[in-house]
């Protein structure tokens, strides 16, 4: 059974319904920021703080390099993950992914009382997610198999999507 990556933006529900998706087919789950902060054993601000974003991101390139050399795993990423290049073709590479396609007005409703996200604690943080989501809208776009619509389907909906998508897809190999 091959690796399904979930990526998007903040707030899209990549943990949430990663988690889900994993349960349901039966495999392993593991989210990058959790291995961050497992490996480092502060919080996500709490590595901005000290080391930037630059920081974090070497952290994040490292974790996904590692967690998708396994097969068998459904993988929720951060949503910087894409901005950098040998990232996105790792992503390509290494597994089945899936794009959670949700509206900026909906992050903004879902990340706006969340303080464990450094890159929204700014002064109109729902400017910042309008523009983050410009940019990388088309980065996601780029790299995903499957593009799932978000909006307002709840997370079981989305798993059902995906189920769906991955059936069409019929691409159930690591190992191509
Ligand atoms: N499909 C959904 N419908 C409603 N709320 C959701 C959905 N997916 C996630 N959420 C909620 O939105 C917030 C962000 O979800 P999360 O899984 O952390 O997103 P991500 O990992 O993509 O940043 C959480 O509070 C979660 O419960
Ligand atoms: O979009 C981003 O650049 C980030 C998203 C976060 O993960 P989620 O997408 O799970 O919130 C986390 O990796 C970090 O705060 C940076
Ligand atoms: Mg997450």
């Amino acid at each position: 059974m091959t690796c399904l990556i979930l990526i998007g933006m903040m707030g899209a529900g990549k943990t949430t319904v990663g988690r889900e998706l994993a349960r349901r087919r039966k495999m392993r789950f593991a989210d990058c920021d959790h291995e961050i902060v497992a490996r480092t054993g502060v919080n996500i601000p709490t590595i901005f703080e000290i080391e930037g974003e630059a920081g974090f991101r070497r952290r994040e390139a490292q974790a996904l390099d590692e967690l998708t050399a396994e097969p068998d795993l459904v993988l929720a990423t951060g949503g910087g993950v894409v901005l950098d290049p040998a990232n996105r073709a790792l992503l390509a590479a290494r597994g089945v992914v899936i794009y959670l396609d949700v509206p900026p007005q909906i992050l903004w409703e879902r990340t706006r009382h969340d303080r464990n996200r450094p890159l929204l604690r700014v002064e109109n943080p729902r400017q910042r997610i309008e523009e983050l989501h410009r940019q990388r809208d088309p980065l996601y776009r780029e790299v995903a198999d499957i593009i799932v619509e978000g909006g307002r389907c709840n997370p079981g909906a989305m798993v059902r999507q995906i189920e769906k998508a991955l059936q069409a897809l019929d691409k159930t190999s690591c190992e191509h």
